[in-house]
């Protein structure tokens, strides 16, 4: 069997991997359990979490970053502290307050939107009992709307103040460059701030991940260390998109606080960091496989964590799981080893 990268056998692999089931406070992304592999190498833990509904192919991705995490290591860190947004699952507003309480400090709140089964009116009261307590909001439509809901949606949200950005607002290209057209005669004819368009799916799950900018289909870019495949293809991106003048905002995967050290590694590698980072979200979990890392002032630091002997044990995955994932990391390993892939440092 070929080797990925000079790295890890997968007896190597897994020999240090643990399977752990966290669960969630509140429901996001449809999910009230997160489930990981964690794996221990020689430069530290890496975290191998792709969604269950993703295939292989895609998954093999987020293994080469977890490889990447555990064999390789962080890149060299530029800063000490990484600005955190908050993050605001899709609630309702007397919910607001208690959401917000673990992100002293906070100057950004991302707020979540276009929920299947629920209203705009709800989007438009969420997003005001985030304003009373935080003013700077972008909201997250996970490629939700149609662009006519786009535009009537984002009028709204807009008429009591603005939005830093409008992440994923529709599900294709074609259509984010239709709402960022549309949105800027409907703003200009308001008189109000236009709402820049940020791309995360479109950016995450793309073949081409500089598709949607080439065609100005976005002004910021959403990264995420996992699903580009590790810390060091996230920084190469960011580079490529500072390129075509596109700031990138990292965020998390609904990372434990192991994938969370690559989430933090990456931003703190980062030549510009001009926009706080959802890296927050370690907060949505009961609890989390180390001692849950404190916001202050509305930053995170950067420094990597190990997870604790005894929070493993407690958040052990059951026999089952643990043996579905163990076969799917098993699948994603021969992949890689199959593609050849290499660390392109
Ligand atoms: O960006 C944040 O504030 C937190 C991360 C976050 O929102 C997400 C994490 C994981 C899965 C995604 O559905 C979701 C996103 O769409 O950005
Ligand atoms: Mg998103």
């Amino acid at each position: 069997m070929t080797v990925p990268f000079g790295g890890p056998s997968l007896a190597d692999l897994l020999a240090g991997a643990r399977v752990v089931s966290l669960p969630m406070r509140v429901r996001f992304r449809g999910i009230t359990t997160r489930e990981a592999v964690l794996l221990e190498g020689p430069a530290g833990w890496g975290e191998f979490a792709p969604f269950p509904e993703y295939d292989d192919a895609e998954a093999a991705t987020w293994l080469r970053a977890a490889i990447e995490a555990a064999w390789l290591g962080p890149p060299t860190p530029l800063r000490e502290r990484v600005p955190i947004n908050a993050t605001v699952p899709a609630i309702a507003p007397q919910q607001v307050p208690e959401i917000l309480a673990p992100f002293p400090g906070a100057r950004t709140a991302k707020v979540k939107v276009a929920e299947n089964g629920q209203t705009l009116a709800e989007d438009v009261a969420r997003v005001a009992a985030v304003r009373e307590l935080i003013d700077n909001v972008r909201v997250d439509a996970n490629g939700g709307w149609t662009v006519d809901e786009a535009v009537t949606a984002l009028d709204a949200l807009t008429a009591d103040g603005p939005l830093e950005y409008a992440e994923q607002p529709c599900a294709t290209v074609p259509e984010l460059v239709e709402v960022r057209r549309r949105l800027a005669e409907v703003m200009n004819r308001h008189g109000r701030r236009r709402v820049p368009i940020a791309a995360d799916e479109s950016i995450r799950r793309a073949e081409d991940p500089l598709k949607v900018v080439r065609t100005g289909g976005a002004d910021v870019a959403v990264v995420k260390v996992a699903p580009l495949g590790g810390m060091r293809r996230l920084l190469s991106l960011a580079d490529d998109l500072a390129g075509h003048g596109v700031p990138v905002v990292v965020s998390s995967a609904l990372d434990t606080a192991v994938g969370m050290n690559a989430g933090l590694a990456a931003a703190a590698a980062l030549p510009a960091l001009p926009y706080a980072c959802g890296l927050g979200t370690g907060g949505l979990f009961v609890t989390d496989v180390a001692e849950p890392r404190q916001v202050a002032d509305g930053s995170l630091a950067a420094h990597p964590i190990a997870p604790d002997q005894t929070r493993l044990a407690e958040l052990g995955a059951p026999p089952e799981r643990a043996q579905w994932w163990l076969a799917r990391l098993r699948r994603c390993y021969e992949l890689l080893a199959v593609s050849g892939d290499a660390w392109d440092e």
